[in-house]
């Protein structure tokens, strides 16, 4: 019964620490799934959007002064009077450069195709040459202003150049004004951000050459910008996050547009560390549920088991000799019975004599005793297979199979033996001492005899004994 409960909760134990480590891997692996998401979505964006921010203001920075420029009504009455004298426009381009610290500040009038610069210099642009290609392109295009990379054609450096267009007052382009800087210039902003986030930053033209990278960027970079070019042609005015995962690293990539240019911006940061963090946290937090489940289930478990042990024992045992009681010998005899089949067996029925004498002589307390005593002695008498109950009061239920010999003679001696031994022992309680003895009543069964009628035959065999005069031991 014992080992069968063992089982019982050794199943059930297994069954709940199944289903909690099933649970738990897909807590774990859905619980990664969001910290990857959430670091997508919103931690790494975060981070995004001020370098994003910070970096458009820097880049944006010349749209703005040529903007200024264009609504400048000193600039648009230069380019509406015919008699304008070029010097006040250089003079007030160079005053510009200065002010901004400009590579240089520029103003074409439309009427005449002329291209003054801040140094003085007056050219006439040709629409078939390619060198001034950048002004007829900037006149078809919608945008009112562009922002694009050119050369400065004195020494061929590098240049970003801010162009915006001069409105009349009938919304007609009458001219473009403008400054540019240097690349360089951008480069040293560019790392200042990427410095300032341990990010590489990369700014690339639509058909994805890289016109700007910090420092420590890779070239090329770890993504494939025109592969996600796709994505973000959808909708360029929102950020689109990417996240490149491979063996070594995981890396996430923001990629924005540069308003009013063809420009993107990408910020690209090694994530690794930062999910490698968010998941041993998670991992510790599922060892942490995972041992204190295990104590729970083994703490509850153990505290069923003990309580189906009392249960057991208190349903099954008599409290006052810790032997079988009636229910629990029944049970076991059909279990023998069902295990071995019909064999030959004896059934004893024993009873203290005079008992009742000894409850009122020394008091109910020695009783119990003496019950107690005589149910140790039958003990170690009757054990090996056999089996022994207290049936009620001062009586016992002696069961034993195959018993010795199988016939009467060496029944009756055995149990002879075992009335002798309790008449020779010696009972003590609250300093006394007596003496008790037993009447024997029993049967033998053949094969096939059911034990009920068997039972009655050992009590009438026990009454017998009574009346022959007690201490006693006679058969059926
Ligand atoms: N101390 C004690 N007494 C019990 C217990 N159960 C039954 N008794 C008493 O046992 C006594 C049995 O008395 P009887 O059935 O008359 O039998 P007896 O006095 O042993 O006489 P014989 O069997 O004829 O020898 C009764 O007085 C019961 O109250 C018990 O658990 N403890």
């Amino acid at each position: 019964m014992r080992s069968r409960y063992r089982k019982q909760i050794i199943f059930i134990t297994l069954i709940i620490s199944i289903g909690f480590s099933i649970s738990a891997v897909v807590t774990y692996s859905r619980e990664k799934g969001e910290a990857e998401k959430r670091i997508l979505e919103e931690s790494l964006p975060l981070i995004g959007d001020s370098i994003y921010t910070e970096i458009q203001s820097s880049i944006m920075n010349p749209v703005d002064i040529a903007t200024f420029m264009a609504h400048d009504s000193f600039v648009r009455d230069w380019v509406i009077d015919t008699n304008s004298n070029p010097a006040t426009i250089r003079r007030y381009l160079r005053g510009i450069k200065e002010k901004y610290n400009a590579a240089t500040a520029f103003l074409v009038d439309d009427a005449e195709k002329k291209y003054y610069t801040d140094n003085g210099k007056q050219l006439t642009l040709h629409p078939n040459a390619s060198r001034d290609a950048w002004y007829w392109r900037v006149l078809a295009d919608p945008a009112i202003y562009e922002l694009n990379l050119g050369k400065y054609q004195e020494n061929d450096s590098l240049l970003v150049f801010a162009n915006e267009k001069i409105f009349d007052d009938d919304g007609k382009v009458i001219g473009i004004v403008g400054i540019s800087q240097e690349l360089h210039h951008f480069k040293k902003i560019i790392d200042k951000y990427a410095d300032k986030y341990n990010n590489d930053i990369y700014i690339f033209d639509q058909s994805g050459n890289i016109i700007i990278r910090s420092s420590h960027a890779s070239s090329p970079p770890h993504f494939d910008f025109n592969s996600m070019n796709a994505a973000i042609h959808q909708n360029e005015t929102i950020p689109h996050n990417f996240l490149l995962q491979s063996t070594a690293t995981e890396r996430i990539v923001g990629i924005r547009k540069l308003p009013g240019s063809n420009w993107y911006l990408a910020v690209e940061e090694d994530v690794s560390e930062t999910l490698k963090n968010e998941k041993k946290s998670m991992i510790e937090t599922l060892l942490v549920s995972i041992i204190s489940s295990i104590i729970v289930i083994l703490s509850t478990t153990g505290l069923v088991y003990n309580t189906q042990k009392k249960l057991f024992a208190a349903a099954t045992t008599d409290p006052l000799t810790g032997l079988l009681n009636r229910h629990a010998f029944h049970e076991r005899i059909r279990r023998q019975r069902k295990r071995h089949g019909d064999q030959a067996y004896l059934l004893a029925m024993i009873d203290i004599d005079h008992f009742k004498a000894i409850n009122d002589s020394y008091g109910h307390q020695f009783g119990d005793e003496v019950i107690r005593d005589c149910a140790r002695a039958l003990s170690e008498e009757a054990a090996g297979g056999n089996i022994l109950a207290r049936w009620g009061g001062e009586e016992f239920l002696l069961f034993a199979p195959q018993p010795n010999g199988c016939d009467q003679i060496s029944c009756q001696q055995w149990l002879d033996k075992l009335r002798a031994n309790i008449a020779a022992r010696r009972i003590r309680c609250n300093g006394m001492e007596i003496a008790v003895t037993v009447s024997i009543g029993y049967a033998l069964a053949k094969n096939g005899v059911q034990w009920e009628p068997l039972l009655e035959m050992a009590d009438q065999a026990l009454y017998a004994a009574k009346q022959a005069g007690r201490n006693r031991v006679m058969a059926a």
